[in-house]
C-alpha cells in the first residue's frame, strides 16, 4: 500500500478571468497539474518553466495563498481547501514555509533582520523567553552558514542580497518545517553565490529532512540540484521524471530546446553541463547564462 504523500497534487487548475467587459475571456494560468511527493524520503523537487509558465500560481497555491479553481491539493493527506482558522492555518505554516524571490521585499527595509527571526521563533516554536527566541535564531542561522552575532541589529540593507536571503532560509526553518516552498530563490542573488544557495538546499534535504519545491528558470542551478522535475509551458507540465533523465533525454520538443540551452556538445557527442571552463565564466558574467539570442528565453 502507497502510503500518503507529503505532498498530492490532484488535477490542480487556476483561471483567471482576462481583458475588459468586452472580449472577457478565461486564461488558465495553471492546466491540470498533477503530481506527488514521497513522504519518506525529501526531495529537491523542480518546476522549471520560462516566464509566464505558471510556476508562481502554482507556489502561491502549495502555500494556500491562492485557490485553485479546480483540482485538489493535499499536504500529508489534507485537503488544503479544508483549512480554516488560525489554528489550523498556523499548524500548515508550521509545516510548509516559504522563500521569495526578493529578500529586499521581503523584509521591511526599516525592521531590524533578527526581529523576524526572534518573531518567528515566539510565534511558531512555543519558547516564550527572549534568551530562547536568540537561541532558536543562532541555531538556524547556524544552519544556513550565518551567525546571531553577524546579523544582529542590522537592517536588510547592511546585508547583501545573498547574506539576505540566507536569512530568509533561516527563518523559514525555525518552524521545523517538513517542506519548503522557493519561489525563484536565486535570481536576485549575485550569479557567482547561487550554486552555494543551492547546495543549501541539498544539505537542508539531506541533514534536516526538509523537502524543497524549487522554482526556477535557471537550468544550470535546476540541473545540478534536483532530484526531480517538472517542466511547465503555457500552465501545462510538458515532462517530468528524475532530473537526469529528463534533462539527459528529453522528450518534448520543448524541453530539447531547454536542454539545448543548458548543455553545449563535446566531441564525443554527449552533452555537458556548462561547468567549469570558459562557458562557466560567461555564464556567470551574464544575467541570464543559459540564454542566448539564438537559444529559447527560458525566464
Ligand atoms: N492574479 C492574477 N490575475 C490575472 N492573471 C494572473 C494573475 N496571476 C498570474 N496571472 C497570469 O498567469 C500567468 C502565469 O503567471 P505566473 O506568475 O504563475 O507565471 P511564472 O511562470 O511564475 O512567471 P514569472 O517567472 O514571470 O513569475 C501569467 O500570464 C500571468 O499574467
Amino acid at each position: 500500500m502507497m502510503n500518503t504523500p507529503l505532498l498530492h497534487l490532484d488535477s490542480v487548475s487556476k483561471l483567471y478571468k482576462r481583458g475588459g467587459l468586452l472580449g472577457r475571456e478565461e486564461f488558465r494560468a495553471v492546466d491540470n497539474v498533477s503530481f506527488h511527493l514521497d513522504d519518506k524520503e525529501p526531495q529537491v523537487f523542480t518546476i522549471i518553466g520560462e516566464s509566464g509558465s505558471g510556476k508562481t500560481t502554482l507556489a502561491r497555491m502549495i502555500l494556500n495563498m491562492v485557490r485553485p479553481t479546480a483540482g485538489t491539493i493535499f499536504f500529508k493527506g489534507q485537503d488544503l481547501a479544508s483549512i480554516h482558522g488560525g489554528g489550523a492555518r498556523r499548524r500548515f505554516m508550521k509545516e510548509v514555509q516559504p522563500i521569495f524571490q526578493n529578500p529586499f521585499e521581503a523584509f521591511n527595509p526599516l525592521k531590524r533582520v533578527d526581529r523576524y527571526l526572534f518573531m518567528t521563533a515566539k510565534n511558531f516554536t512555543g519558547a516564550s523567553s527572549s534568551a530562547q527566541h536568540e537561541a532558536a535564531a543562532d541555531a538556524a542561522l547556524n544552519k544556513v552558514g550565518l551567525s546571531l552575532g553577524e546579523v544582529r541589529g542590522r537592517f536588510p540593507h547592511e546585508l547583501s542580497g545573498g547574506q539576505l536571503q540566507r536569512v530568509a532560509i533561516a527563518r523559514a526553518l525555525i518552524p521545523g518545517p517538513s517542506m519548503i516552498v522557493a519561489d525563484e530563490p536565486v535570481s536576485m542573488v549575485d550569479a557567482s553565490l547561487r550554486m552555494s544557495i543551492v547546495n543549501l538546499f541539498r544539505t537542508l534535504r539531506d541533514d534536516l529532512k526538509v523537502s524543497i519545491i524549487y522554482i526556477t528558470h535557471d537550468l544550470a542551478t535546476a540541473y545540478y540540484v534536483s532530484d526531480r522535475i517538472i517542466i511547465m509551458r503555457k500552465g501545462e507540465v510538458v515532462e517530468s521524471g528524475p532530473a537526469r533523465t529528463v534533462l539527459e533525454n528529453p522528450q518534448h520538443s520543448y524541453s530539447q530546446l531547454l536542454k539545448s540551452a543548458v548543455l553545449s556538445p563535446d566531441p564525443h557527442g554527449h552533452g555537458v553541463l556548462i561547468g567549469d571552463s570558459a562557458a562557466s565564466q560567461q555564464a556567470r558574467a551574464s544575467p541570464h547564462p543559459h540564454v542566448s539570442s539564438s537559444e529559447p528565453q527560458v525566464r
